[in-house]
């Protein structure tokens, strides 16, 4: 094996050794006097795909940010490996996020994009890839929403972290595309962590190996569908 990779799977390991679990406690959080946050536990490592349900306004999108440190928090304890985060700064490197809205620049052609984002072996995989190919000489503008979901998903997939957050990656995509997406997350869940929300919970339930749901403001582990009825999240017929 050529020496470069050598080294480069070396670090690689000591990496996810190093911050092999990001441990996320003691969230609170309020928007004026409206308390969203009050007793949050979540933990994921390495391999695990977290899906993180909830009823619409219970704080999935606010508990992301908090982790990820976009948004402060009255209180929170987050640690990745034995390293505790105080915000953004800390996590550059380690978490990365998708929000639900668009972040990629309007006038700016989606190769020169995938250039910029990530490193040369991403890219060349990311260009390639049947999906994206056909889009690299346009710019971001001229794509669909469903075409810049995607690419924002690829992105953010193959971009280099040992956790990623991902806000409702279904949002305007086609049938067909979530299938090849929850495969390439699956894939890349060997190398990271993943913590994952969307209000598709089919596919959440198909590809999570541990499911999270926020009610009344506090994280409960779900084992079952049947639980999922019980805490009001599906109804009974589904
Ligand atoms: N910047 C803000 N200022 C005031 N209230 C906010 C702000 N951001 C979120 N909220 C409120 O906090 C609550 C939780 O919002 P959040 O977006 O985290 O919910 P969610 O579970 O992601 O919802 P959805 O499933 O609908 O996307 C909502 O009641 C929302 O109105």
């Amino acid at each position: 094996m050529d020496n470069h990779i050598y080294f480069k799977l070396i670090n690689r390991t000591i990496f996810f050794l190093i911050m092999s679990k990001l441990h996320v406690d003691s969230v609170i959080k309020s928007f004026a006097t409206k308390q969203i946050l009050t007793d949050v536990f979540i933990s994921c490592q390495k391999g695990e795909i977290i899906g993180l349900l909830g009823r619409n306004g219970t704080g999935k999108s606010t508990l992301l940010k908090i982790i990820f440190g976009s948004i402060q928090a009255d209180s929170r304890f987050v640690k990745i490996g034995e390293k505790i985060s105080s915000g953004l700064f800390d996590n550059r490197k380690l978490i990365k996020y998708l929000p639900q809205d668009n972040f990629l620049p309007n006038h700016v052609k989606v190769k020169t994009i995938i250039e910029l984002f990530c490193d040369k072996n991403e890219t060349e995989l990311i260009k390639k890839h049947d999906l994206i190919a056909p889009m690299l000489n346009r710019k971001s503008k001229q794509l669909s929403g469903g075409e810049k979901r995607l690419l924002e998903i690829f992105l953010i997939i193959y971009s280099q972290s040992a956790y990623t957050l991902i806000d409702e990656p279904f949002n305007g995509i086609a049938p067909v595309y979530k299938e090849a997406i929850k495969d390439l997350i699956k894939k890349q869940s060997v190398d990271k962590g993943f913590i994952i929300t969307d209000h598709d919970y089919r596919n959440i339930l198909d590809m999570a190996t541990r499911i999270v749901i926020i009610h009344d403001g506090g994280t409960k582990e779900i084992k079952s569908k049947k639980e999922l009825i019980a805490w009001g999240y599906i109804p009974e017929t589904a």
